[in-house]
């Protein structure tokens, strides 16, 4: 039975068809700490989760059976995505369900602080008819400057400028021609911060955008700006708002989202008048929950049943019709490494792989990857899959070099795979034939034909007469039946490859046999 486990609050509708499945056991069980997490992580296969949960990297020590991560959500930093991967433990995330709720939050956060309406509201509780004290701003003609002009920045944009508002945007990945259709300006960074009357930010929280917004900023704003932060706590630096609220240059704040959450009870923002805080809700509408929880849970199964997903973190993404197309290849790939890993010995330096014909033609990194899985696979066991094999690879400083050389003169498509260790270089290559699958087509630069799957005996010898029998009668007293077999040359009496498929395992002691006979070079008992 497959398990999951959700440890956070996570819509149960929108999660209906993980709780429907024959096949899956959901365990639900928000809030656990830690500890608790670390104790049950291991008897799962799939971990689901918002933002309170941390996925560190010692609970995935713990985290043996894991495959896949889903966050219900957009932001993965309460993820260790590196140790993920490390482990092989796919990261998906849900980006498009809670998009609009988190802009139209953003804009009740900016229309609550220029019009005060919380502290209105608290006043009035308090019993109070204060009229003065809260004399708001328009939004009507104002510059509001986004930061990050994603998902989120561009439905916030639209909202602005149906209030009247000019929007100017700075994202490194922005091109003229969106920001045309969006009708912003196009900015830097410190272009917005100077002119902007209210300043907002979008982007994720990473090495480049921690503390985007600090002292130097806030040194070169306007007078009176207000800033919004609905994204993640640390892009805005919370010691240098507090300044900037202390000193005046800052006339209000508008939070969402904080340094440490959930912020001590004696924070120091809660104690500004034109402060605005709201613990981390931007997604929290019946609607995004509904819509992340089915995103995820639809990608979960995906992911469960080794079927192709989409909005994996820690993996190159690419549209299903494109994985669709390399699909076949992905098998060959994995192959073809394998096969190569039981032909050369220890330990590998570099991985040389060419793609000709129809499938240079396509997105290959997938392909690329199963190869690397392939080979490494043999010599690292089970915890080297899909996910970490090129950090695997890379970890183990081994060269892996991707080429693509377009059409073949003999071959519609054609992989080739080039392994070398300190002693040798081994090279085999593998087609996808129309009608008959993926093959072998040829070992060390020799012709053959073979499926790649199941036992096989492969031997280099010298091309005379009489090699087949010795070899057939070595199997056959050793009760192996020979199922298919390929022999390729380059010219008669010179070195030779022969590819057995045999029915079932030979013994060490058959291949030393094998090995022992006159002119063979290399015998591999191999299994793919
Ligand atoms: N408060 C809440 O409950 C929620 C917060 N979020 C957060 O909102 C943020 C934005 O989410 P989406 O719009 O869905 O993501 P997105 O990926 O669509 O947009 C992020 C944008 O930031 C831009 N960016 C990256 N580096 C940048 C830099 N150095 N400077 C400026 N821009 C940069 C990217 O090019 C991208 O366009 C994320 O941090 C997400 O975690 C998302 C949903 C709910
Ligand atoms: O999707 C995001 O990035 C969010 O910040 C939403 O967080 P939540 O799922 O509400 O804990």
């Amino acid at each position: 039975m497959i398990r999951v486990l959700v440890s956070d609050p996570i819509s149960e509708q929108g999660l209906g068809k993980l709780l429907e499945a024959d096949d899956i056991q959901v365990d639900i069980k928000p809030g656990l700490p830690e500890e608790e997490l670390c104790n049950i992580i291991g008897e799962f296969d799939a971990l689901l989760v918002r933002s309170q949960t941390k996925v560190t990297a010692k609970m995935l020590e713990h985290a043996t059976r894991l495959r896949v991560i889903g966050r219900a959500g957009v932001g993965v930093d309460n993820i260790d995505v590196p140790a993920a991967t490390q482990h092989g433990i796919v990261v998906i995330n849900a980006p498009d369900g809670n998009t609009i709720s988190t802009a139209e939050h953003t804009f009740a956060m900016m229309m609550a602080m220029a019009r005060k309406i919380p502290q209105a509201y608290a006043s009035i509780q308090r019993g109070e008819w204060d009229r003065k004290t809260f004399v708001g701003v328009e939004l009507n003609n104002k510059v509001l400057g986004i930061i990050g002009l994603g998902r989120i920045g561009a439905e916030v944009a639209k909202r602005a400028q149906a209030f009247g508002m000019t929007v100017l945007a700075y994202d490194p990945f922005l091109s003229p021609q969106r920001a045309d259709s969006l009708n912003v300006k196009q900015c830097t960074v410190d272009e917005i911060v100077q002119q902007a009357d209210f300043i907002t930010v979008h982007t994720p929280l990473i090495k480049e955008t921690k503390y985007l917004i600090a002292e130097r900023e806030f040194g070169m704003m306007k007078d009176g700006v207000r800033i919004l932060n609905c994204a993640r706590g640390g892009i805005i630096k919370e010691e240098a708002l507090i300044q900037a609220l202390k000193s005046g240059k800052v006339a209000g704040a508008a939070l969402d989202v904080f340094e440490e959450e959930p912020i001590a009870k004696d924070h120091p923002l809660k104690d500004f008048p034109n402060v605005v805080l709201t613990p981390h809700l931007g997604a929290s509408t019946e609607e995004a929950q509904i819509n992340v929880a089915i995103d995820v849970a639809e990608e979960i199964i995906k992911v469960l049943r080794d079927e192709p997903f989409k909005n994996a973190v820690n993996l190159p993404s690419l549209p299903a019709d494109k994985l669709r197309q390399v699909e076949p290849y992905l098998v060959l790939g994995e192959k073809l490494g394998k096969l190569a890993a039981q032909l050369v010995d220890n330990p590998v330096t570099k991985i040389e792989i060419s793609y000709s014909g129809d499938i240079s033609q396509l997105e290959v990194a997938p392909v690329t990857r199963t190869i690397l899985k392939g080979i490494l696979s043999y010599h690292h066991g089970a915890e080297v899959n899909f996910v970490n094999a090129p950090l695997v690879a890379e970890q183990s400083g081994i060269q892996v070099v991707e080429s693509k050389t377009g059409k073949h003169s003999v071959f519609t498509n054609l992989i080739g795979l080039e392994v070398t260790t300190p002693h040798q270089t081994r090279r085999v290559e593998g087609t996808i034939n129309n009608g008959f699958g993926p093959r072998i087509v040829r070992l060390d630069g020799y012709a053959i034909d073979a499926a790649p799957e199941g036992r096989m005996i492969v031997t280099t010898h010298l091309d005379q007469p009489g090699m087949i029998g010795r070899i057939g009668t070595i199997l056959g007293n050793g009760n192996i039946n020979i199922a298919t077999m390929q022999v390729g040359r380059k010219e008669v009496g010179g070195k030779a490859v022969m590819v057995l498929g045999i029915d079932n395992a030979a013994s060490s002691e058959v291949v030393r046999e094998i090995a022992e006979i006159p002119n063979i070079l290399e015998v591999f008992h191999v299994e793919l």
